[in-house]
């Protein structure tokens, strides 16, 4: 399978330069040259299989060729050492947890496999690697652990100053070897030109390997694929029309989830539950696509002005605004309604939910109020306790730290403040 860039402007690639490469010579991203629905068979038997096996068939046609199936199969089930629960609310309505790996977000998935990724490729080739990521908040502390020690493999994380949890900041701070934490004064928007600016660098690229581990790199893009199939495995016996509620900020999960859907995986429709960083609910009423400067909210890791997977998706419908309509709707919520989501989830079914999740809760109950002959999945991205302080005061209950929160909180934290291009560019240089 090979990849094609987005912007049209830069040759073809195998599965392999895509990873390494992470966004193409002409700043696109990389998208597979043909997807190929899954068979009947496949939907048919899906009750029958394994979390391994499905992700297996998800996956294989993207890699083929560059990974063997031996070692595919090792990836995959090294990747998924932890479960994806659906928790049923109501009839109509489930949560999606996808927060109950070593970081407690959803990222968890795509790092683990990308690091893989890498490692099997980076062991044919001589030259370290650099892997670039900005982040909001959880892809960070996702990629340091998935990467942590990894040889050949440096790691440094842009993140914006002062506009991610506390339990998130130590994530990617704290860890040390081969992890470097930078710290923009900035929003995501900002870290995120700035690792696309340095891929277009050759006063960089010409004396170190760049790659990417944001949602740009299709290793780390792809595997968010999983779950999708994962929960229809969990649902599809006693649920006809399953609607899928995903908080969005980069959009690279409900892109991914899209694509399940275009393998053939039934799903009835999509909504992309947004903060105040609403550029596609905008554009889904408009039809004009106008990114906004970054607002901050108490969901920080959707605080996204120009999200990069958009295009994708946008790919994926041949840049049909009625299909593309068709199948994803948008919603967005204040502070104020996410408190009040939080709260509710609380009182009315006992679940305490972070506040990415409350607002795809949010975003879904409003879509069931439409279509009450669906049963819609909200997808709770992070563990509740990434987000303390917002949680214990809308729920007025402490939360429980899990280990995986514990093991960080009383690291010492070690980042670089940094505030312009150049200095990015003399730390990679240096
Ligand atoms: C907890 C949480 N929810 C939702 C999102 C948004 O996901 P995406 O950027 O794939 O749209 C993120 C960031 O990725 C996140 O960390
Ligand atoms: N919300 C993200 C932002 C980056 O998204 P990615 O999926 O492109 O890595 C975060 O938590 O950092």
């Amino acid at each position: 399978m090979n990849f094609y860039s987005l912007n049209k402007q830069a040759p073809e690639v195998s599965f392999k330069e895509a990873v390494l490469k992470g966004l193409a010579s002409d700043k696109g991203l990389y998208f597979p040259t043909s997807i190929k629905p899954l068979p009947n068979s496949f939907f048919e038997s899906i009750g029958d299989l394994s979390y391994e096996e499905i992700a297996f068939e998800a996956i294989h046609q993207f890699v083929t060729a560059e990974i063997s199936n031996e070692d595919l199969k090792r990836i995959i089930s090294e990747t998924l050492s932890f479960d994806f629960p659906v928790v049923t609310l109501d009839k109509n309505i489930s949560s999606l947890e996808l927060f109950h790996g070593p970081t407690m977000a959803f990222k968890d998935v795509g790092a683990r496999f990308m690091s893989r990724c890498l490692r099997l490729f980076h062991s044919e080739q001589k030259n370290d690697i650099t892997v670039l990521v900005a982040t909001s908040g959880d892809t960070g502390g996702a990629v340091a652990n998935g990467f942590l020690g990894v040889k050949g493999v440096k790691v440094v994380i842009l993140y914006p100053k002062d506009k991610v949890s506390k339990v998130q900041e130590k994530q990617l701070t704290t860890l040390g070897q081969n992890i470097t934490a930078l710290e923009v004064d900035g929003f995501f928007d900002d870290c995120q030109d700035m690792v696309k600016k340095a891929f277009l660098d050759r006063q960089i690229t010409d004396h170190i390997q760049l790659t990417s581990a944001n949602s740009i790199n299709v290793a780390r893009w792809l595997p968010q694929m999983f779950y999708f199939f994962f929960a229809y495995k969990q649902l599809y016996k006693n649920h006809k029309k399953i609607v899928f509620s995903v908080p969005s900020g980069n959009f690279g999960n409900i892109c991914a989830g899209l694509m399940a859907q275009k393998l053939g995986l039934p799903i009835h429709h999509f909504i992309a539950a947004n903060n105040t960083n609403q550029v596609v609910t905008d554009y889904l009423e408009t039809e004009n696509y106008q990114p906004k400067p970054t607002v901050q909210t108490i969901s920080n890791a959707m605080d996204v002005g120009n999200p990069s997977n958009f295009i994708r998706i946008q790919e994926l419908f041949k840049n049909e605004f009625s299909n593309l309509k068709a199948h994803l709707s948008s919603s967005s919520f204040s502070d104020s309604s996410t408190v009040e989501g939080i709260k509710e989830l609380y009182s009315d079914y006992n679940y305490i939910a972070d506040p990415h999740g409350a607002i795809g809760f949010l975003a879904a109950k409003e879509y069931q109020q439409k279509y009450p002959d669906t049963h819609c999945v909200f997808l709770e991205t992070a563990h509740p306790s990434k987000f303390l302080e917002t949680v214990e005061k809308a729920i007025d209950t402490k939360v429980e730290l899990p280990s995986q929160i514990k093991a960080v909180i009383n690291k010492e934290k070690k980042s670089i403040k940094i505030s312009t291009y150049d200095e990015l560019k003399s730390i990679l240089l240096n």
